[in-house]
């Protein structure tokens, strides 16, 4: 029998008829387990302007459904927020005399003390305080954190109406139009410039100042340490008056929305040494370029979370991930109605923000594909509705300075309005940096997407 067998097997082997047709079951079989998976699996795509909070809510998945954080994204965190607070105060100082606010830091007849500290951090160069590999190498610092200051030595306002003009859906890959191959501007060389030259620029303006100084005994003229500027950046924000006016009109320039939780809690990021907490990491930004694939189990489903870099330059790569989408996740931050974008201070991020999703939403891309919106950044919006009215940058809007509702209902339906066809919008009002209000927000919206897919594959 066994003989029997083995001869019948040996006769199979050698039959190509039954060996190819083995080869076709095999690859058939594949195909459909990936076809299974295909359909099992939920991709979720994260779109948005650039700074809207996209990754923050990325984060809160990881959080959620991942663990949380790494050791090497806890340090590089630490040193990129570290660059940032050096960059940030420098920021204020230099917008403060553009502005014409003046600074006490600027006066040594006023505060001795200030204006040493103000001498001592714009002689430090901030890339000789940071530890350049654990923050991602200094093309990362290069490209992001130092990215700020760049356009405050080049680049005078532009003054505008803040429409963004002529933006349709073709704005998704011809952005780019100005732009170098690299993503960098051919119209703006200055941002190309080195650390070193970026640092030299900053240092040279800061010392630019209305009052001549003496150049004997001073804290510049010591080894500065990563204390003595912490400690400037400490005094400097609670201390100067016209550092709080400066930042009071930060809408005006580009600063980091995390500069205070920055400069507030700038001790323990000038530590060598330091860790970040997971709200350090969310209140933390590092600059999304590209899109990364995350992948979650949530519940008994897969999700692939795709995160794309939202400013313009990134866009161009987007449409290389708008096939088999199960729901776009549209991350809307409705506290920058008053500010312009970094990468054209010609126009009003709000503007942006509804143009893009007029875009992406009627685009043939996304016909059938379900679209949540969140409103997010509401605890700023909260905050900044009571002092700066809506009406100064939307003419039309009819409620009241300082009602947050009818500033969010405004917005909400503005943004309806633009809906061309029957599909449902999701719309949740979040803040990406709150683990605990998000955790409800985000197992909602992923019940939600789970129940619609099941739906739409006939499953339930
Ligand atoms: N206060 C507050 N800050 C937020 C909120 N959401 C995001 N941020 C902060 O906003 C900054 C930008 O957030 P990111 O998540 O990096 O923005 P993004 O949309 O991924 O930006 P790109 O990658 O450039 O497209 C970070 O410093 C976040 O901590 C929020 O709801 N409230
Ligand atoms: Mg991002």
């Amino acid at each position: 029998m066994g003989c029997t067998a083995s001869t019948q097997v040996a006769d199979d082997e050698n039959d190509p008829f039954l060996q190819s047709q083995r080869a076709n079951d095999a690859i058939e079989q594949s195909l459909q387990r990936e076809k299974q998976k295909d359909k099992n699996e939920i991709k979720l795509l994260l779109l948005g302007a650039g700074e809207s909070g996209k990754s923050t809510v990325l984060k809160q998945l990881k959080l959620l459904h991942q663990g949380g954080f790494n050791h090497q994204e806890r340090l590089q965190y630490a040193q990129v927020i570290w660059a940032d607070a050096i960059q940030s105060m420098k920021i204020l100082i230099i917008q403060a005399r553009k502005l014409g606010i003046p600074l006490d830091c600027d006066d040594p007849t006023k505060n001795k003390e200030l204006f040493e500290y103000r001498r001592l951090l714009l002689s430090a160069k901030a890339l000789d305080f940071i530890n350049a590999s654990v923050a991602g190498g200094s093309g990362f610092l290069n490209d992001y954190v130092l990215k700020y200051s760049e356009r405050y030595e080049t680049k005078r306002r532009i003054q505008s109406t803040g429409k963004a003009k002529g933006f349709d859906s073709t704005m998704l890959e011809s952005t780019t139009k100005k732009e170098n191959d690299d993503g960098t501007d051919s119209n703006q060389p200055l941002l190309n410039m080195s650390i070193n030259e970026i640092s030299k620029n900053l240092n040279d303006t800061g010392d630019d100042h209305m009052f001549v100084e003496k150049k004997n005994t001073s804290p510049t003229d010591k080894k500065i340490s990563r204390e003595d500027i912490a400690k400037a950046i400490q005094m400097l924000w609670k201390n100067d008056s016209g550092i709080k006016q400066c930042f009071a009109r930060s809408n005006e320039f580009q600063l980091e929305g995390s500069a205070s939780y920055y400069f507030d809690n700038v001790d323990k990021f000038a530590d060598p040494n330091y860790i970040c907490t997971d709200e350090d990491i969310l209140k933390g930004r590092i600059k999304t370029t590209g899109i990364t694939e995350n992948e979650f189990n949530i519940g008994s489903s897969k999700f692939k979370v795709l995160d794309a870099g939202g400013q313009r330059s990134e866009r161009k790569k987007w449409i290389h991930s708008f096939q088999g989408i199960t729901a776009v996740l549209f991350v809307l931050a409705m506290s920058e109605y008053d500010q312009m974008l970094f990468e054209d201070e010609r126009v009003n991020r709000m503007n942006e923000s509804i143009m893009l999703f007029d875009a992406l939403l009627n685009s043939k891309w996304f016909r059938d594909t379900p679209f949540i919106l969140f409103l997010n950044k509401m605890d700023l919006f909260d905050e900044k509705v009571k002092r700066m009215p809506i009406r100064k940058y939307f003419p039309e809007y009819q409620g009241r300075v300082g009602d947050s509702e009818a500033g969010v209902k405004y917005f909400e339906n503005i943004f309806l309005s633009l809906n061309k066809s029957n599909k449902p919008i999701y719309i949740r009002r979040t803040c990406a940096t709150d683990t605990q209000s998000m955790k409800f927000v985000l197992s909602a919206v992923t019940d939600m997407i789970v129940q619609q897919n099941l739906k739409k594959s006939g499953i339930i």
